[in-house]
């Protein structure tokens, strides 16, 4: 089993570079079956799990998919007969794979996707996939665990998102982009993610106006082609390592840092009292020497991140006072917090709030992650725990950040990954046991 083992207590200090974002790839990776001509060359790819896993339903769907790790580059190449359906031993690794649906739809009249089912953080549901793809004139059908749908050319309409979920907005924006006629979606996600596919989907030959406000109109082409692109930097990866240096009373530059995209982060954290500036390298932040409280809800972009929620409440337990956290998004995005306990954090759930009395003394102990950024979050409390935190179930760290421990230990943190075989125990001492 792998763990993460941290030694709390170091400041973070000095430059980290920032992935390609996962949730921008993701789509983009399944955008490239709408290419009929030409390949596609996506650059600034993270070398992450999911992203193994959306190359496998690619090649699965017969698309010719080279990764080269060391460059970042993807080179996909969709032109030969592709495949309509997508299994569920792909969709169930990943819930992602499901924007397959929308492209294969599209191109081939025909889709046959796993229903992808809940996970830890909530039931999640893709209604809105389906009732977008619905209005697009797609018939669709449900038996033995499959979505199937048929539609002989897409039609364009007009579609109301009843909430602006990402992955209906990108489900549905990339078929109509080669649907009969203009496709106009009202209150759809407006995530930098979005904007990117769009982006990308404008330069394979699609026509989509309106990325990154509440409305998209789409006007569908005949034919799609290949095309290179550079995916944005992840705000979310970048978000994590702002946390890790306001916790550590750190200083810490984010190289190439979009503040555009971590408003509402940025702005809690100042008034946490975190310092937090645009320079022309990137966002520094730089941590003082006590957080003060602060209230935060989760809201669809531009709104407070879901994915940075377990990360922010790490720095709100450490705050000297009482926080909140509401989170809207997602109805079980707490999980981390029950492991806290163990890491000596007080907090009372109330419904989808949770408040939080800081400051914490955090003492290292053993945690599992039971979701991605619940890992991250893990990791983060024991950056400023007393003595050694280990960090289990590292699979849900590896689906978004690549060399989290190698990047922490180049800033100055304590901190390293070890494999130990199942039936063993690492005893590490902890200090707040010795004194
Ligand atoms: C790969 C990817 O990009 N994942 C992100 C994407 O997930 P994902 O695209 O799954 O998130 P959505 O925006 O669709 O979901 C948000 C909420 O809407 C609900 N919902 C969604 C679709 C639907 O048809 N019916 C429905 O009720 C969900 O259950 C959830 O409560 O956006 C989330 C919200 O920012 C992020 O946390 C995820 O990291
Ligand atoms: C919830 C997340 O991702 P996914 O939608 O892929 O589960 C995330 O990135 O925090």
């Amino acid at each position: 089993m792998e763990k993460i083992v941290v030694h709390g207590g170091n400041r973070l200090s000095g430059v980290v570079h920032i992935e390609g974002a996962k949730n921008a790839v993701l789509p983009i990776l399944a955008a490239s079956i709408l290419a009929q001509d030409g390949l596609t060359h996506l650059a600034n790819v993270p070398v992450l799990s999911d992203v193994y896993t959306m190359n496998k339903v690619l090649r699965f769907l017969n698309l010719r998919v080279d990764f080269d790790e060391a460059k970042r580059e993807v080179t996909i190449d969709a032109t030969k007969q592709v495949s309509s359906e997508a299994p569920f031993e792909y969709v169930s690794k990943m819930r992602a794979s499901i924007v397959v649906m929308g492209p294969l739809l599209a191109r081939l009249g025909h889709a046959r996707v796993a229903l992808p089912g809940g996970c830890a953080i909530g039931t999640r549901p893709i209604d809105l996939h389906l009732k977008g793809l619905e209005a697009l004139g797609a018939r669709i059908e449900q038996h033995d665990g499959y979505i199937e749908a048929f539609a002989d050319r897409l039609q364009g309409s007009h579609i109301y998102l009843d909430f602006p979920s990402v992955g209906a907005t990108q489900n549905i924006m990339m078929a109509a982009c080669l649907a009969n006629g203009t496709t106009v979606i009202d209150n759809v996600a407006r995530e930098p993610e979005i904007v990117d596919l769009a982006n990308v989907l404008n330069k394979m030959g699609g026509r989509v106006r309106g990325a990154g406000t509440e409305t998209l109109r789409i006007d569908g082409v005949e034919k799609m082609h290949g095309a290179e692109h550079s995916v944005v930097q992840d705000r979310i990866e970048a978000g994590t390592f702002m946390v890790g240096a306001a916790l550590t009373h750190g200083n810490v530059l984010i190289k190439d840092g979009i503040v555009e995209h971590n408003k509402p982060l940025i702005s809690k954290m100042q008034e946490m009292g975190v310092q937090v500036t645009e320079e022309p390298a990137g966002i520094r932040v730089i941590g003082p020497d006590k957080l003060k409280p602060t209230d935060v809800k989760t809201l669809p972009y531009p709104g407070f991140p879901t994915d940075m929620q377990p990360q922010m409440t790490i720095l709100q337990l450490a705050a000297e006072g009482t926080s909140t956290m509401t989170e809207t998004v997602f109805e079980n995005r707490f999980m981390h917090l029950e492991e806290l306990r163990r890491m000596n954090a007080q907090f009372q759930i109330n419904g989808r709030t949770v408040v939080m009395h800081g400051p914490t003394d955090f003492n290292g102990a053993e945690v599992a992650a039971t979701d991605l950024r619940a890992a991250a979050a893990l990791v983060l409390a024991g950056l400023v725990a007393d003595g050694y935190t280990q960090v289990t179930n590292l699979k849900y760290l590896d689906r978004g950040y690549y060399d989290f421990h190698k990047k922490l230990s180049a800033l100055g943190a304590e901190v390293k990954r070890i494999d130990v075989p199942d039936d063993d125990t690492v005893v590490l001492k902890n200090t707040h046991v010795n004194n």
